[in-house]
């Protein structure tokens, strides 16, 4: 199976389209205005509409009133949401879009609860006081392909480094990463992007042998 890359936090054009020329499957748009890769819904507007088809959006929000996520996920123009604060699982069937939802690595999750969700995937996180985007891992036995029937997005400290191992051990259906493959907070280097984008194919075709 080829493991799906989503870059999140992405505030720039030039970082989306490097992405997207890499072959990543999805690009993260952060709209939690204490983040350090917020990016102002007009701004996402006008970066995807230079994007070619067939890459998902994804916008972040933390905490947010569902008015919000629609207004802002309309006019930015996302595909699909993440919820990544406080929000209960049972607020994933509140949307007709997709929905990723975040889980804190290492916390009691309620599997009934999560296996009747709405939840489209898990992105499985490392447990931060920022929420997100802390460029910390976990200790990646903690985590599964799959959780209560879901596919799992493992993210939390992920590098061009360390990916490839993280992919071998845990084999999730995807990646996200943020501050691993950025220059400064909401600024990608496309270099590391490149390194990451290979490091995850190489453990791929690995596993195809
Ligand atoms: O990236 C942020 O600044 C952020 C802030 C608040 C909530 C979520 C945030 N990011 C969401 C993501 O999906 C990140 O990619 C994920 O937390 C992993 O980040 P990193 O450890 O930096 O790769």
């Amino acid at each position: 199976m080829r493991t799906r890359i989503k870059i999140c936090g992405i505030t720039r054009l030039e970082d989306a389209l490097a992405a997207v020329a890499l072959g990543v499957d999805a690009l993260g748009f952060n709209f939690w205005a204490q983040s350090k890769r917020h990016v102002a819904p007009d701004v996402a507007g006008q970066i995807v509409r230079r994007l070619p088809p067939f890459v998902t959006t994804v916008g972040v929000f933390v905490n947010a009133m569902r008015f919000e996520i629609f207004n802002v996920a309309g006019e930015a123009r996302m595909q699909a949401i993440q919820l990544h604060g406080d929000e209960p699982v049972g607020e994933c069937s509140q949307y007709s879009f997709p929905v990723l939802y975040r889980l804190r690595a290492g916390e009691a999750w309620d599997e009934a609860a999560l296996a009747r969700s709405q939840a489209t995937a898990f992105l499985l996180d490392t447990p931060s006081p920022a929420q997100g985007g802390a460029g910390v891992p976990f200790d990646w036995s903690l985590a599964r392909p799959e959780i209560a029937g879901k596919p799992v997005i493992l993210a939390g400290g992920l590098t061009p480094e360390n990916v490839g191992e993280a992919v071998r051990r845990v084999r999730p259906y995807g990646v996200d990463v943020a501050s691993g493959v950025e220059s400064s907070p909401g600024v990608k280097d496309h270099e590391k992007l490149a390194r990451f984008v290979e490091a995850v194919r190489r453990a791929d075709a690995e596993e195809e042998r």
